[in-house]
């Protein structure tokens, strides 16, 4: 098997931190594209194993569209193949085969799209089989399980004859996402209307635009955590703006109470060191992929916590819940489950000297347990996941020891 021995122990200097693009901010655009007449001119994608296969798919226009381990390509795909009235297989790793669809293709099924399930009802693969007419322009769809079923009707939704007016019932989850592809929609010239859970988009046509995307708030999570567990160190963190469209924006406010200070300067942050004041609790309904980078900065910090909002990490690349319980109690920390969602982080206690961390194919469990390099020397399996959203990750880890 192979690993990646992590040597930083203590702290390091004044390191700064290149970043890559977003993968939301990429796929999204790359949706809009494909959905645009006349040329957009896009910039800064995203290297993201995510990103470069929906790239590839949209380009070769192949029958199967394999989008591995990418959750947004799936559902983004699904859609666009459906609306567009393409004839599609959709399929990936035995993983994405395990994370349901069904909210999405019931919907999908009521707008007038034929889609057929070829192995499990709910689950990939599946296959898109036209579009004949709209038979509503009138949707709900549950907003408890996944954001990214309404990010992939909402951006195929404009060039519906009749438009979509998406009601969104239950609790909301992952509410910055959906608004992050709104934001997207409007600067590609679409008008929308979002008031108390429903979402009105009349038919009309997308502008073609110039669009650079952003760096990404998720992968800079990481350097703050590690920032949080280092002796000494500082980091610029290039690319990341103030007003951002990415929700995971909210790791600077997280950190400051775990002992990071950020102060935006022209083309990046700054984070400084600072005396943490203390993390009580945190509700990661709106941000659920900063909950693993959190829960192992808390861990190593000393800091017991409680956590909310964490319903959606058993459906992701891996159960996330399961992989952080095994991985935390490996250096003595726990994520004990209570009642009404709540889970209680109780801190490391005695770090051994050498920790293996398994990586439940999960590019977040590899580099969230990253800055436990800070304690002891760890040992990273398949560090190769982390290509899914963050391909060069190692190679800016060994900017710290240059
Ligand atoms: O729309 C997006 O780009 C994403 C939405 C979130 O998923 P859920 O909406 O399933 O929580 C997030 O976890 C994922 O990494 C990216
Ligand atoms: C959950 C994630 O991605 P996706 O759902 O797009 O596979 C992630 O990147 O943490």
């Amino acid at each position: 098997m192979k690993t990646i021995e992590l040597p930083l122990k203590g702290g390091f200097g004044k390191v700064t931190i290149p970043l890559p693009s977003s993968k939301s901010e990429s796929n999204r655009v790359l949706i809009i594209d494909a959905l645009t007449k006349g040329e957009n001119k896009l910039s800064n994608l995203a290297e993201a194993r995510d990103t470069q296969t929906m790239i590839r798919l949209l380009r070769e226009d192949p029958d199967t569209y394999d989008v591995l381990d990418a959750g947004t390509t799936m559902r983004f795909l699904t859609a666009y193949a459906a609306l567009t009235g393409k004839t599609k297989i959709l399929t990936g790793t035995p993983r994405m085969c395990e994370r349901p669809i069904g909210i999405l293709v019931d919907a999908l099924r009521a707008i007038g799209a034929e889609v057929a399930y070829l192995k499990n009802e709910g689950f990939p693969p599946l296959q898109t089989r036209g579009f004949d007419r709209q038979l509503t322009h009138k949707v709900k769809i549950r907003g408890d399980v996944s954001s990214q079923y309404i990010s992939a009707l909402l951006m195929n939704a404009p060039l519906l004859p009749q438009g979509l007016n998406l009601e969104l019932t239950g609790k909301v989850g992952s509410r910055t996402y959906i608004e992050m592809t709104l934001e997207l929609m409007k600067t590609f010239g679409i008008h929308y209307e979002f008031e108390e859970n429903v979402i009105k988009i009349a038919p009309q046509e997308y502008i073609p635009t110039e669009f650079a995307v952003e760096s990404d708030w998720s992968g800079a999570s990481y350097w703050f955590s590690l920032l949080a567990c280092a002796g000494t160190g500082e980091l610029f963190l290039k690319g990341l703006k103030a007003n951002s469209l990415q929700g995971d924006s909210k790791i600077v406010e997280i950190m400051d109470k775990l002992g990071v200070d950020s102060s935006f300067e022209n083309d990046g942050i700054r984070l400084r060191k600072k005396a943490v004041s203390g993390l009580e609790g945190f509700d990661f309904t709106h941000c659920p992929d900063l909950a693993q980078t959190v829960a192992v900065t808390c861990a190593l910090l000393g800091q017991s916590s409680e956590f909310t909002g964490l319903e959606s990490l058993r459906i992701k690349e891996t159960d996330r819940i399961y992989a952080l319980q095994q991985e935390l109690a490996k250096i003595g920390a726990k994520l004990e489950e209570g009642e009404n969602g709540v889970f209680r982080l109780i801190p490391a206690a005695a770090i051994p000297e050498k920790v293996r961390i398994h990586t439940y194919d999960d590019h977040r469990m590899a580099m969230a347990f990253m800055p436990l390099m800070t304690r002891t020397t760890v040992v990273i399996e398949e560090p190769e996941v982390v290509n899914k959203s963050y391909p060069s990750f190692w190679k800016h880890c060994g900017l710290l020891s240059t």
